[in-house]
């Protein structure tokens, strides 16, 4: 099995992309969903974040207010730090085990679907590949309006607290250009899942695995004849 870092810019077009190849039967990880549910009301990562940044960062519900902390997280780089290190090791515990039980199931490749992959850097290192979902500026600029009901500069504003689009272009291995119409994306994303499939990369790591287990049975059979003897 390899892995798979899908990402791109805000409103690009992933979520698009990642419903077709959910669709196609491909094994998916959400590192959104995960950071939300890790810091979920009663968790660990929960607990730490209230100990050191106190209530007001509750809601009435009880549950963090995210919207509080993202502005903490985007204004003060300290603080940035302290929620990282909190809520980092659990996300990566959380991937790593969807990431084997997807292996157990017999996946060839795993997507993990991280939004900011190149800014945080430290997760292209696991990736076999990397795919960048891109679409033109003005395309973006006109579905993020269109999406979040934005004026053009809350729009611009938006896209341009992340590092641009283009940037990202020579640091992925493969390209869906979502600037097209929806059929266009599908038939990259067709393509691209057929070459994944066929690709043989997925075979060190079976073929460890299975080496692995072979050995250990070999031994656990060698004890066993010992303790009966
Ligand atoms: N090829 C396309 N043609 C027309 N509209 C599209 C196309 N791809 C995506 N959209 C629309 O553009 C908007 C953004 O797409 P999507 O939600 O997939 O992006 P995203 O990268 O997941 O966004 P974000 O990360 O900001 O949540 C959505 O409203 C979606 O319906």
């Amino acid at each position: 099995m390899f892995l798979v870092g899908l990402t791109g810019g805000i409103a690009s077009g992933k979520s698009t992309v990642v419903s077709i190849l959910r669709e196609l039967g491909c094994a998916v990880i959400d590192a959104d969903l995960i950071a939300r549910q890790v810091v979920r009301l009663g968790t660990p990562a929960y607990s730490q974040i209230v100990q050191h940044f106190g209530d007001g960062v509750l809601l009435v519900s009880g549950e963090l207010d995210r919207e509080k902390l993202g502005a903490i997280i985007f204004s003060d780089p300290e603080k940035r730090c302290v929620i990282n290190s909190i809520t980092h090791p659990q996300i990566r515990r959380e991937m790593l085990r969807q990431t084997l039980w997807y292996f157990f199931l017999g996946y060839r490749y795993v997507i993990l679907d991280i939004p900011l992959l190149f800014e945080s850097r430290s997760m292209t290192r696991y990736m076999k590949h990397t795919m960048l979902v891109y679409c033109d500026p003005q395309t973006q600029l006109e579905r993020l309006m269109r999406r979040n009901s934005l004026s053009r500069d809350e729009a611009t504003k938006r896209i341009a607290a992340q590092l641009p689009l283009d940037s990202k272009l020579p640091l992925a291995d493969h390209v869906i250009d979502n600037s097209g119409d929806r059929d266009n994306t599908r038939r990259q994303v067709l393509q691209l899942h057929a070459r994944l499939e066929s690709s043989l990369a997925y075979l060190p790591v079976r073929i460890t695995a299975a080496t692995v287990a072979t050995g250990l049975v070999v031994l656990a059979c060698g004890l066993l004849r010992r303790l009966w003897q």
